[in-house]
């Protein structure tokens, strides 16, 4: 697994403070909200919403995923043949329909949406998976240098299943022992950060293989800051 070397000075782009308040004040709203469940566990703050949407908008967002998903992508520099072998797409945030789930699932964590990266939308057939993976950057990691001053660090993980593949194709967090069965239309959310904002490392996770039928999912990864401003061009 990967390790960071600890970061000797103070990198505004992985603030410990900001994401500490990010995860406090995220935490406070999922729990006060009945439509929630917390997964319970000491090293790491999940949580499920199931029904979040209908079997309806489900469909409709897995033809868009159908539509544009090509070969998964990983960073660069951390590319690895067979890591992540799903199909994928960039869900466009100024489609009204794409648009009006993005801003659901922000009011269900209370962050502005406009702190989340382009929602993705993912197809594991038989035998695709993503292997074990944090959702957070390794600042000592190459990448860092681009990603970090374009947003920052990511903080939440918001997760929709879209449909249930036949066998297989769990969310599995090994160091937590936990792993979530695929259930139409249910919401996982996850704080990569533990609460006083540095980087949690249990929370690695893994889209197992589907061993039967197909596994659709969209995925949003919130950032530290205001992603949407930071990358849009400014004569745009
Ligand atoms: O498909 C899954 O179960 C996990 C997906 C995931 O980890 C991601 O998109 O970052
Ligand atoms: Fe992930």
């Amino acid at each position: 697994m990967l390790e960071d070397t600890p970061i000797k000075k103070f990198d505004a782009n992985n603030d410990p403070a900001k994401l500490a308040r990010i995860g406090v004040h995220v935490t406070k709203r999922l729990n006060a909200n009945p439509l929630v469940q917390q997964v319970e566990h000491a090293d790491a703050q999940l949580y499920l919403y199931q029904g979040f949407l209908s079997k309806a908008d489900c469909k409709t967002l897995i033809k868009k995923i159908d539509a544009d998903a090509v070969p998964s992508t990983l960073y660069k520099g951390t590319e690895q043949a067979g890591f992540r072998t799903s199909y994928s797409c960039h869900l466009n945030r100024w489609d009204t329909f794409v648009a009006k789930v993005e801003a659901r699932m922000s009011d269900v964590l209370g962050i502005e949406n406009d702190y989340a990266e382009t929602m993705q939308g993912q197809r594991y057939q038989v035998g695709q998976e993503f292997k074990a993976h944090h959702d957070f950057f390794h600042p000592s990691q190459n990448y860092w240098e681009q990603e970090g001053p374009s947003g920052g660090q990511r903080s939440w993980t918001a997760m929709i299943f879209l449909n249930e593949p036949e066998e297989g194709g769990a969310t599995e967090f090994p160091h937590l022992g936990l792993g979530v069965r695929p259930q139409a239309g249910m919401m996982l959310m996850w704080n990569n950060m533990n609460l006083d904002g540095t980087l949690n490392y249990k929370t690695l996770h893994t889209g197992t293989p589907v061993a039967k039928g197909v596994k659709h999912v969209i995925t949003k990864w919130y950032r530290q800051n205001n992603w949407l401003e930071i990358n849009t061009p400014k004569d745009s």
